[in-house]
């Protein structure tokens, strides 16, 4: 069987938040679909420094720093490639196309409109997410529920799993409070619906009005038929291998993984570790979020393990 091909990408944002493309050309595998730029790792040598070379020769940057973001493992009918995805934080030079491809920055929300190879989907969506994923707490009364987000959105929030569970307040409340917050926009798409034993009986119904409204589903809901949420933005918790794979097949954007340590709430569970994790997220090609016992703080944890970076409760919800 031909050898996985090791290839490292990037995702380069400019000043302005526009993230660099390039269009593969004709003749070459992919030919004529869009690319992250990069290019295959050569023997003996480390990832970085195969960034490193590939962005200088094909678009002229020179990479002063960059962290991993999204690995992938994909067969094409001819070729399998492991692609390396690193994000990177600071760079010099001028892009240009310098073995005279195209090139074009393009603003996150609008990579969706290029065509790029099978295996790009999940850096798309990787693209797409922010590294912090917040999801929502208790509260005893409405108020409290809603100027927590606000207050999340204000310090630069912009990924919500929403678990409405105070008593005076539902799931329609909830949607047109935050549809007249400052910065609701910022956050559209990234508004995940937790479809948990709260959720009301026409919870299908609601979401499928609210189209700017993802779904949030446990482990267990992934057995269900999700069909009617196929327009929606679907993410879910897992706990272990066979979830991530359920996840996965049932087209997830991104799913939490947990324990990675030690909570109140997990206190009894097999912690997986950042060893742990890491070896989960290598298995499946979805950006993964790591939760339980992980704070603000732990992104650059999560990175190094393969993930996108931590969801939190407690680390964000006023107690
Ligand atoms: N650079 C890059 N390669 C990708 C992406 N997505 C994807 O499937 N690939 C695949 O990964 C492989 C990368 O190989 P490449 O041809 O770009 O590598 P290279 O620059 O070292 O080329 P060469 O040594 O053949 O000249 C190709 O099979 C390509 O189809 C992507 O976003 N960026």
């Amino acid at each position: 069987m031909a050898k996985r091909v090791h290839v490292v990408a990037a995702v380069i944002r400019g000043r302005d938040q526009r993230v660099l493309i390039a269009k593969r050309p004709d003749h070459v595998h992919m030919g004529g679909l869009w690319e992250f730029p990069g290019g295959k790792v050569e023997q003996g040598e480390a990832p970085l420094e195969a960034l490193k070379r590939e962005l200088k020769e094909e678009v002229g940057l020179a990479v002063v720093s960059a962290q991993p973001l999204i690995q992938i493992t994909h067969d094409y009918p001819d070729k399998q490639v492991y692609l390396d995805v690193w994000e990177v934080i600071e760079f010099t030079g001028v892009a240009r196309g310098v073995e005279g491809q195209q090139i074009e920055w393009v603003h996150a929300a609008d990579l969706a409109a290029y065509e790029f190879p099978a295996a790009n989907q999940p850096i798309v969506t990787s693209t797409l997410l922010p590294s912090t994923c917040l999801i929502t707490g208790h509260a005893n009364a409405a108020d409290v529920y809603l100027s927590a987000i606000e207050a999340a959105l204000d310090r630069g929030h912009r990924l919500f799993i929403l678990r409405p569970s105070c008593p005076d307040i539902d799931l329609v409340t909830v949607i047109s409070a935050l549809k007249n917050m400052a910065h609701f926009d910022a956050a559209q798409w990234q508004w995940h619906i937790d479809w948990g034993t709260a959720a009301p009986a026409n919870f299908i119904t609601l979401v499928s009005e609210h189209k700017n409204f993802g779904v949030h589903f446990s482990a267990r809901k992934l057995e269900h038929n999700l069909e009617p949420f196929q327009d929606s933005l679907l993410s879910a918790s897992c706990h272990d291998q066979s979830e991530l794979a359920a996840a996965q097949q049932q087209g997830m954007d991104f799913v939490l993984l947990s324990p990675v340590s030690a909570t109140k709430h997990y206190s009894n569970a097999e912690l997986l570790g950042w060893v742990g994790f890491s070896a989960l997220v290598k298995r499946i090609n979805i950006p993964v979020f790591a939760l339980g016992g992980v704070t603000l703080d732990d992104v650059h944890n999560a990175r190094l393990a393969g993930g996108q970076g931590v969801a939190c409760v407690r680390a964000w919800w006023p107690s």
